[in-house]
């Protein structure tokens, strides 16, 4: 089938990618030419595992352009996936999204087009999405007779560092419409997943559990509450861990052995239970915001959804408690941070945890180096004020430190040789942001250990 996908970012590369390896004919438009430039060298702008690789493997199949007039017309879907960051008022900022779906109306010309939002969007925003597709197509004076859309609601759930995994393998697939004919076109591109049929890429293979992804067909405002619905939960899961950790350093329990225990059951789920500094990136916090401003547009509180914001972002602020009961003066003191990144196998730094627990430590006087394996040149473009307490090296974070933070689970961290860096240390302190590190073993090479929880 013939794919246009608007916005090459994080979901839109993904999907774009995705589709044209399973053989479907995609153009992908963006407007930041740079983008466009490294995409069609074959270079993949994000820090994202397997992207290059699947370029190479689907370049037949794919096309980038900052041209909305060369992925239109003729498309048989249009995916839009462009970003929603918050409002000042915690709504998702909808510009973007308006701005695409007029593009995409000035270049309409197909008998039947599916228009398909992959942004995350308030609930409504399909009706909104048409209103706006329709209002700019009925100006065109060189509108087309035979021209017909409809819009479908298609979320999405991939993990940042997992995406390709995750779109290939998707636990599910939801699609929102109330449109048949939109619906049989949807079935019909994704039919290959659904199915599990097509032949995986080399660097990514089928999981041993897959089967026939489930698919959720149902109408629009559902599948819009359905990827804020998840999103909330996945975070106040979190937030839930982190609450009863707390807890089980006060009690004195072992919140691994803990979250294992409740996690068995098969009713709560062993995902998603790993206890730490919270969660960070592009959607929890943004999305969350966004479900209680829709609620409160309907004067509805969520004061659960509240409240997993509020204990994560105490997570962040007890990091630093930390590290200030433990050093007692923070002022002067240098402090380490292990990763920058809000989680590891991306560069992206949006809501990163670090972030905020490095400028909560700079507010209280501290000496900060941060230090991160891929999201170093990223930080230095996106924070140019904070590019100074970058440290290259390992050795230039630990040299004459107080406190290391590990803050990122990246793998290099976990593997570290944790022995030969101790000595560099002023006072060999090490605060496990993230309750991965092996407590006896750290003392055993001279680390005072202090866990994130109990
Ligand atoms: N990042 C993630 O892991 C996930 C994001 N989402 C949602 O997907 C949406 C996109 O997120 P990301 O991919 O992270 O965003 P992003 O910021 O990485 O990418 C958005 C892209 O759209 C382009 N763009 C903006 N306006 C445009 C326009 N009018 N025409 C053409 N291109 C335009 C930008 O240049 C950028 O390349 C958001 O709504 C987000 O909430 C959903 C699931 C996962
Ligand atoms: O809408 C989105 O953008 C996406 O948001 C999350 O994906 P992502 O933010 O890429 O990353 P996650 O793996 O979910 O991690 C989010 C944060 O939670 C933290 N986390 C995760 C799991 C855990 O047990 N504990 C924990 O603290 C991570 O370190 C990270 O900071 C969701 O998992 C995706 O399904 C969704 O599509």
């Amino acid at each position: 089938m013939k794919v246009c996908v608007v916005g090459t970012g994080y979901v839109g590369l993904t999907t774009g990618v995705s589709l044209a390896f399973l053989g479907h004919q995609v153009t992908c438009v963006d407007l930041d030419q740079e983008k466009v430039d490294m995409l069609r060298a074959g270079r993949c702008p994000i820090y994202e595992p397997g992207m290059e690789e699947l370029l190479a493997e689907a370049a037949q199949h794919l096309t980038f352009t900052t041209s909305y007039a060369e992925g239109i017309p003729g498309a048989d879907v249009v995916f839009v996936a462009v970003q929603t960051p918050s409002a000042p008022d915690g709504s998702p900022d909808l510009r973007y999204l308006r701005s695409a779906a007029e593009s995409v109306a000035q270049n309409l010309d197909h008998d039947f087009t599916v228009v398909v939002n992959k942004s995350t969007v308030p609930i409504g925003s399909g009706n909104w999405v048409d209103a706006i597709l329709r209002d700019s197509f009925a100006q065109r004076a060189d509108r087309p007779q035979n021209c017909e859309f409809s819009v479908a609601s298609n979320p999405e759930f991939l993990r940042e560092g997992n995406a390709i995994h995750d779109t290939l393998f998707p636990d599910r697939i939801v699609i929102g419409s109330d449109n048949p004919r939109a619906l049989e076109v949807l079935n019909h591109l994704y039919r290959p997943l659904i199915n599990q049929t097509f032949t995986p890429p080399s660097f990514q293979p089928r999981p041993d559990d897959t089967t026939a992804v489930p698919l959720v067909s149902t109408d629009l405002a559902s599948a819009e509450l359905i990827k804020y619905a998840a999103n909330a939960f996945l975070a106040l899961k979190i937030s839930y861990v982190n609450e009863i950790g707390q807890l089980a350093g006060k009690v004195g329990a072992d919140i691994t052995e803990v979250a294992r225990g409740i996690g068995l059951d098969q009713r709560i789920g062993s995902r998603f239970l790993e206890p730490g500094v919270g969660w960070g990136g592009s959607c929890f916090g943004k999305d969350t915001k966004a479900l209680i401003a829709t609620a409160s547009e309907y004067k509805y509180d969520m004061p659960i959804v509240q409240a997993a914001r509020d204990v994560n972002q105490r997570q962040r602020e007890i990091a630093v408690e930390r590290l200030q009961s433990e050093l007692r003066i923070l002022k002067g003191r240098k402090i380490g941070l292990l990763g920058v990144a809000f989680k590891p196998n991306t560069d992206d730094l949006r809501d990163s945890p670090a972030l905020d627990i490095a400028n909560l430590l700079i507010a209280r006087g501290a000496r900060v180096k941060l230090h991160d394996p891929i999201a170093g040149d990223r930080f230095r473009r996106e924070y140019p004020d904070m590019a100074p307490h970058l440290s290259e090296t390992l050795d230039g974070v630990f040299d004459d430190c107080d406190a290391i933070v590990l803050v990122t689970k990246w793998a290099q961290y976990l593997e570290l040789d944790w022995g030969k860096f101790v000595g560099l240390m002023r006072t060999p302190i090490v605060l496990d942001g993230r309750n991965v590190l092996d407590a006896d073993r750290m003392q055993r090479l001279g680390y005072k250990y202090i866990a994130m929880a109990g």
